[in-house]
């Protein structure tokens, strides 16, 4: 988030069917084609100057465009809350830091009731808009199914996951770091499908008087399913409640490029080669989150385009530190029937095994905790399935958690992103979700019902999710 809010102009770079267009969000992206960051719209250190390899001038103006995205929104104010500064408000500034993230059950009773609320989600499974009455009845079905499955998970690691602690370490963290900096906030924490939700925490920064908001994602990278859900569910807070929509906010998209967060991502891998026999032969291998296909191709998630230049720039790092491993990436962790970006990680780790690979660093990259992905998921299975691929050396990059480069870092994102807030004054026009209406919400949920009931009993579904959800 080290650019500034350049022109807040025009029409979305997502292209085509992703729209946060009802929103706080849509007005500010910045869209205009002609328009190339200018030294003071952004840190030219990590964006403009920044080339991938091989890239064509069309690419490279389309990444720039891509980029763009990562502008924090919002414009003008000043850092009154700083400590320190001068200022002649009668009012006393009160300034907020909202964590947003995933959440996680904690027990394995809340595993189901928690996987309704993820697949509930219409930036989870995203349905064509006539079928969207199918949505809570398919989250209930699909929930019930894999809740075995994922039981089993989090069972395998201690009962539960452990997103909601490390999370609120990470709030603890950020607001003692944002203290040694002089600025002082309160730090929220705002889960998207379990406790504390993000409803929660907004009460809690009505109730608190909060007078200016940073709203930080824990997702290095942007995703329609991850901040970009997480953002809609804001704008459907913020919408119509007096307070909020006068609230200056600054919300800082995707940080990936940041170089403290570069930087220690570097930290952490270059300690864990030195753990290896002969660290110049490992493979440095990122395991990302995946999404559907479809969501890169036809919604214009920049997920992927982010998550490749992320790991292209802490390559970079660790050239300028004198390592030159091998690397490759690919992504984990896919769901249901569809077709998800590739390539797979299970898929790549039997590949390179095979090819004669003996020695494999991994490196979970989409997310900063440790969670079922990289406890359950990476730990077991991925090393069990790597170990009986021929590969002999087994390592494992631990999440960055607490660590304090990092979050000295995320605390200067917050510090940047203050001048940018700006009141989200949210607008109801062409609002697309209609009004909650409980005898509508009854006769969608009896007709999605009976409708998911018989869809599920098709026999090219069954095939389709016995193979991929179970
Ligand atoms: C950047 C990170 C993530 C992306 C992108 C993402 C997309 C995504 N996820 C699912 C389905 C599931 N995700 C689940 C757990 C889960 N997902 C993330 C992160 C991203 N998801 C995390 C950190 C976690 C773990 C939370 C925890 O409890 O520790 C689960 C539940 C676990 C399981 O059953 O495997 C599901 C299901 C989809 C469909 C999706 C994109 C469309
Ligand atoms: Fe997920």
């Amino acid at each position: 988030m080290e650019a500034a809010a350049a022109s807040l102009s025009g029409s979305n770079i997502f292209h085509r069917n992703y729209r946060f267009s009802r929103s706080i969000i849509r007005s500010r992206y910045i869209a205009s084609g002609s328009r190339y960051f200018s030294n003071s719209d952004l840190n030219t250190q990590n964006h403009s100057v920044f080339k991938g390899p091989n890239l064509s001038n069309v690419q490279i103006q389309k990444r720039n465009l891509r980029l763009q995205t990562n502008c924090a929104l919002g414009v003008c104010t000043f850092p009154e809350n700083v400590m320190g500064s001068h200022h002649s408000h009668v009012v006393e500034e009160k300034l907020g830091v909202l964590l947003l993230n995933l959440g996680g059950p904690e027990t394995l009773n809340d595993v189901q009731p928690f996987l309704y609320n993820l697949f509930a989600d219409p930036d989870i499974i995203r349905l064509p808009r006539l079928l969207r009455f199918l949505q809570r009845p398919l989250a209930k079905l699909i929930s019930v199914l894999r809740a075995p499955k994922s039981k089993e998970g989090y069972a395998a690691i201690g009962g539960g996951s452990p997103l909601r602690k490390i999370t609120d370490e990470q709030a603890d963290a950020l607001r003692m770091a944002l203290e040694a900096k002089n600025v002082r906030a309160n730090v929220y924490v705002g889960m998207r499908y379990w406790f504390p939700f993000t409803e929660e925490a907004i009460e809690q920064i009505k109730r608190d008087r909060i007078t200016k908001l940073v709203v930080l994602p824990l997702y290095p990278q942007f995703s329609i399913s991850t901040t970009g859900s997480s953002i809609r569910v804001l704008q459907r807070i913020f919408k119509g409640d007096a307070y909020l929509s006068r609230l200056p906010v600054s919300v800082i998209l995707s940080w990936y490029q940041r170089q403290g967060y570069i930087n220690s991502m570097a930290d952490l891998i270059e300690k864990e080669l030195g753990k290896f026999a002969k660290p110049e032969e490992v493979m440095i291998f990122f395991s990302a989150h995946g999404v559907p296909v479809s969501y890169v191709e036809e919604a214009g998630d920049p997920y992927k385009d982010q998550m490749e230049e992320c790991i292209y720039l802490i390559m970079q790092e660790l050239k300028a530190r004198g390592i030159g491993n091998d690397h490759t990436l690919a992504y984990q962790s896919r769901v249901g029937p569809v077709q998800w970006l590739k390539p797979y990680t299970d898929e790549v780790l039997v590949e390179i095994g095979q090819k004669g690979v003996k020695s494999l660093l991994a490196v979970p990259i989409s997310f900063v905790s440790e969670h079922i992905e990289t406890l359950e998921e990476i730990d077991m299975e991925y090393k069990h399935l790597a170990l009986e691929s021929g590969i002999k050396n087994w390592g494992r990059v631990p999440a960055l958690g607490c660590n304090s480069l990092f979050i000295s870092d995320l605390a200067d994102a917050v510090v940047e992103a203050l001048p940018l807030a700006k009141a989200l004054s949210a607008s109801t026009e062409n609002d697309e979700e209609a009004e909650y209406d409980p005898l509508r919400y009854l006769v969608k949920m009896f007709f999605g019902s009976i409708l998911a009931f018989l869809l599920l009993l098709t026999p090219r579904v069954v095939l389709a999710f016995r193979n991929s959800l179970f």
